[in-house]
């Protein structure tokens, strides 16, 4: 778990590791920064898969059809996959937190900067990687989620994967994007220092129930004794001297 990581990867320990407590009252208001540009393609959507640690929704990422621009960002990032950490709890399970506050579940839209070749290549490089972080907070059940829940019946255990098109990941979003940023890292090994944050101030809500299944997921894989997918989230980590800025008055 996090605890170990630093042993395989010393960067667990670098000067702009993710995820962070966003302190709202030190967060500057910067007025250069524009607002983010989301231009999804509902088609761009391939497949839903239980990679073992969280479960990820694909995209086709080989023309510029769902990128983001704007923002705090130069150029176009595209979209490559969007996925959630969550808690065994309601009490925990955001990997940011605001002012020391957890949310239950955050998302993650995971976006490549297309002045490098793949994913791959843009995750070693400082401006590579660009994701916008949701949180997710307890409230009424969330229409827009279903349709990605409902899909996990068929990917409970590790390495399980089924087609998932059509899905406008923009439902997913709140209705104001003011954000906060700040650059991190991937928040999971190779925990790469290549990535520009971008978490929404607003959140989006999900159920009681519809918590329940993201937790109904197997870290496990067939066979391998029952374990429940929760807990999947890194703690925040030091701000090591970063700023972090807001696009918001
Ligand atoms: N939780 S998050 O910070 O949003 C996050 C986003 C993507 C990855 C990922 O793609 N890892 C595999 C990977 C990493 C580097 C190069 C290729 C890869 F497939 C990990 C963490
Ligand atoms: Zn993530």
């Amino acid at each position: 778990g996090p605890v170990n990581w630093c042993k395989d990867f010393p960067i667990a320990n670098g000067h702009r590791q993710s995820p962070i407590n966003i302190i709202s009252g030190q967060a500057s208001y910067d007025s250069a920064l524009k607002p983010l540009k989301l231009n999804y393609d509902p088609s761009n959507s391939t497949d839903i898969l239980n990679n073992g640690h969280s479960f990820q929704v694909g995209f086709v990422d080989d023309t510029d059809s769902s990128t983001l621009t704007g923002g705090p960002i130069t150029g176009t990032y595209r979209l490559k996959q969007f996925h959630f950490h969550w808690g065994a709890s309601d009490y925990r399970g955001s990997e940011h937190t605001v002012n020391g506050i957890k949310f239950p579940c955050e998302l993650h839209l995971v976006h490549w900067n297309t002045k490098y070749l793949s994913f791959g290549e843009a995750a070693s490089h400082p401006d590579g990687l660009a994701v916008v972080g949701v949180f997710l907070k307890l409230g009424a059940a969330n229409p827009r989620l279903q349709k990605v829940l409902d899909a996990l019946e068929a990917i409970k255990s590790k390495g399980k994967q089924t087609t998932f098109t059509n899905f406008d990941a923009k439902t997913l979003l709140p209705d104001s994007l003011d954000y906060w940023t700040y650059n991190g890292s991937l928040t999971t090994p190779p925990l790469l220092e290549s990535v520009t944050w971008i978490v929404l101030k607003e959140s989006i809500s999900v159920s009681l129930t519809q918590m329940g299944k993201f937790r109904s997921l197997k870290f496990s894989g067939d066979g391998e004794a029952h374990c429940c997918m929760q807990d999947n989230y890194r703690p925040t980590q030091p701000l090591k001297g970063r700023k972090v800025r807001r696009s918001f008055k």
